[in-house]
């Protein structure tokens, strides 16, 4: 049995850049289609980074899964979210009955929804149908003290790690990361200022609807929060056990894991950018496997982006959660690898070349 702290330095190493040479062909691939090159315009980017993770150079998107990890915050003491604590289980229930918002779009993608208890406030039933790897009942008040433990967070980064080396097992070849957890748009917001170096109140958002006085309080939090704590964004962990939560940890864990077996990753809005920032300072390779899904309307998510020097596919103004954009890209990501996979070449087709510069 690996310790986590030896099980997450493994995953670190296994980590390796995609490798330019095989994105340049898989490119040329692209040229060679029936369309003026480059008219796909950012559908041949992906295409070209997915074909290069597929070592036969037959990319294919058979089974796609969303790991939607479910936590509580104790911050919500402070009243920072516009919904009460227990939405979290109860929004568990409701993943588990198929009628969240990530259920109806999982069903319309064809896309497995896997939940994690990851540290939820509540007692459920062993019985359902849920990963049971609650690591306590909620983080602590990151306002007043830790949010947890170093040992938790590398324990809450190895469940990520290890459901990503299943999903693989199980033929998962494109993952999505989804969040739930009343409280964790602050948790967010702190990772972000800490690892972008952006003041709380340049990129702290309204979460679930909260208004500009509560905004301004949940601000102050955030502010309270990183003076206590005098967080080093060199030590990522440390900044993720202060002032994080237990569903970015698998998050970030389940990043590292995916990038290790060179499987691509959709993240979903500020909560997963969060983690995605994490996993990027312990590993920048990470990057390589990443797709970003959406620009949530929370302003962290800019913040992150530029750390992870990606773009957005969709901006479609959402701001849920739930792995729900992370989802919609999928649609647009398969897409993107049959344009490389089933479309004909100038040469097969008998098309024309371009014949003017
Ligand atoms: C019914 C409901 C369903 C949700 N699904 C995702 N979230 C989203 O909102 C929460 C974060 O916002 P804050 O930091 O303001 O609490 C997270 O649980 C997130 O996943 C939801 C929130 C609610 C109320
Ligand atoms: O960006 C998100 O995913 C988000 C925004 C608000 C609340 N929950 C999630």
């Amino acid at each position: 049995m690996q310790t986590p702290s030896t099980l997450l330095a493994d995953t670190l190493n296994r980590i390796t850049p995609v490798a330019r040479p095989r994105i340049e062909q898989a490119q040329q691939h692209l040229d060679s289609l029936t369309k003026p090159p480059g008219s796909l315009g950012r559908l041949e980017e992906v295409a070209a980074r997915i074909a290069a993770m597929h070592p036969e150079g037959k990319p294919q998107i058979r089974k796609r899964g969303v790991f939607l990890f479910a936590a509580d915050h104790g911050v919500v003491v402070e009243q920072v979210s516009a919904y009460p604590q227990e939405v979290t289980a109860q929004m568990v229930l409701n993943f588990l009955q198929g009628g969240a918002a990530i259920n109806v779009l999982a069903r319309h993608a064809g896309a497995e929804v896997t939940v994690i208890d990851m540290g939820v406030n509540h007692n459920f039933d062993r019985q359902l149908p849920l990963l049971h790897k609650k690591i306590t009942k909620g983080t602590g008040n990151l306002r007043r003290g830790p949010a947890m433990t170093r040992e938790q967070a590398e324990a809450a980064l190895t469940v990520g790690v290890e459901l990503a080396t299943q999903a693989q097992r199980d033929g998962i070849d494109l993952i999505g990361t989804g969040d739930m957890g009343i409280g964790n748009t602050t948790a967010s917001a702190a990772i972000l200022s800490v690892l972008s170096g952006h003041a709380p109140e340049a990129i702290t958002g309204h979460g679930t609807g909260i208004d500009a006085a509560t905004r301004r309080h949940k601000v102050a939090v955030i502010e309270d929060a990183l003076r206590l704590h005098q967080l080093d964004p060199t030590d990522p962990i440390d900044v993720l056990a202060k002032v994080g939560g237990f569903e970015i940890a698998g998050i970030a864990g389940l990043i590292l894991g995916a990038a290790a077996q060179a499987l691509p990753v959709v993240i979903d809005g500020v909560v997963s950018i969060a983690a995605a920032t994490v996993a990027y300072q312990l590993k920048p390779d990470v990057v390589d496997y990443l797709f970003a899904s959406h620009n949530s309307t929370e302003p962290a998510c800019r913040a992150g982006f530029q750390i992870l020097g990606q773009e957005p596919l969709l901006d479609l103004q959402m701001r849920l959660g739930e792995g729900t954009g992370a989802i919609l890209a999928m649609n647009l990501i398969e897409a993107a690898v049959k344009i490389y996979s089933e479309m004909a070449t100038f040469d097969t087709a008998g098309v024309s070349r371009k014949q003017l510069p």
